[in-house]
């Protein structure tokens, strides 16, 4: 099959058109030319440089295509950073590609998340693809929407509701770590499982469907077990919880049977997620011999992230 990755060097994407190749089908790779994707894109073949915003661009990359897989887009916390770009992106350019869907006879696969149940804490897990939807912010709102516009597609078209994927990069400290409550309940899967589903999908009977993807029971943990893990990777140690808020954060766990049953793609564990974060998140040699000397000061500076500390 000849298959579009719209964020095609982004953490899903990346893994799913390697995966999709893999697979014998021919992928063409769509994103920004970011300094990073520009790097990632080396040795690579089909790849188009464009803005997802530039409908034309959309509509000559959508040619000949039979399946696009629609990832690109600014998750959190680049969203809050600028809502109206990020709506410009999400919004604008899901629009973009459902009209070149349309115009090309293709399937969709869309990329939403776990955040569009909203708070759902107080609830009796796991999450279930027909339960309501409720926007707590931007990006939340914005996948909900796209979602609708998913769903009235004149394609065929699949929506996969992704967990928590942890990149295999190395992210900065940021404040959104303090965000979620340290008991909520989280679902991770492994980035290479996300980008199976997608590779899987493109050739099952997932058409006209919503569909949950996270990694399986064994992922479903505790925000202070997965956070805990990389604060000891740096050698810093638990954080105090007082840093942490206690607001409601739309983190949950899912029921992923179905998924798992057309997809087969949960192979990975808890286990292997932490370890690729870790050996990602852990800082060089130098700088963790003299972290015992420094400790006191690299706590400090991530804890002024904290705005609840
Ligand atoms: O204006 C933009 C901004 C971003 N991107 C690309 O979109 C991709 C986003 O990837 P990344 O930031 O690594 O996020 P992922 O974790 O891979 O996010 C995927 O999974 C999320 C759900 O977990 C979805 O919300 C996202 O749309 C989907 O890309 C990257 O290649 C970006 O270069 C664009 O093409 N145009």
């Amino acid at each position: 099959m000849q298959v579009l990755v719209t964020g095609a060097f982004g953490n899903i994407g990346s893994s799913a058109a390697a995966q999709l190749r893999a697979q014998g089908h021919e992928v063409r790779l769509l994103d920004v030319p970011t300094r990073a994707n520009l790097r990632r894109a080396q040795g690579c073949s089909d790849v188009v440089w464009a803005d997802i915003r530039d409908a034309d661009a959309v509509q000559r990359a959508v040619r000949d295509q039979d399946v696009v897989v629609h990832l690109a887009g600014l998750i959190p916390p680049q969203v809050a950073e600028n809502p109206e770009l990020a709506r410009a992106v999400n919004v604008g350019g899901t629009e973009n590609v459902l009209e070149a869907v349309a115009r090309h006879r293709s399937r969709i696969i869309f990329a939403s998340t776990l955040d569009v149940y909203g708070h759902t804490q107080h609830l009796a897990p796991p999450r279930r693809v027909d339960e309501p939807t409720a926007p707590t912010d931007e990006y939340s709102g914005h996948k909900i929407r796209c979602e609708e516009l998913v769903r009235r597609s004149s394609q065929p078209w699949a929506i996969y509701r992704f967990g928590d994927v942890p990149p295999n990069e190395t992210r900065r400290p940021h404040p959104i770590m303090f965000a979620i409550p340290l008991d909520n309940r989280i679902e991770l899967v492994h980035r290479d499982d996300a980008g199976l589903a997608v590779a899987n999908g493109v050739t099952a009977d997932i058409w006209g469907r919503t569909w949950l993807i996270g990694g399986g029971a064994g992922c479903q943990v505790r925000y202070r077990d997965m956070l805990g893990r990389a604060l000891d990777a740096f050698g810093l140690g638990a954080l105090p919880e007082s840093a942490f808020s206690t607001d409601p954060y739309c983190t949950d766990w899912l029921d992923t049977a179905e998924s798992q049953r057309v997809l087969q793609f949960q192979r990975h564990s808890f286990e292997d997620i932490m370890s690729y974060v870790v050996e990602y998140s852990r800082p060089p040699l130098a700088a963790r011999l003299v972290l015992p000397l420094v400790r006191p000061l690299a706590r400090r500076h991530i804890l002024k992230l904290s705005p609840h500390f």
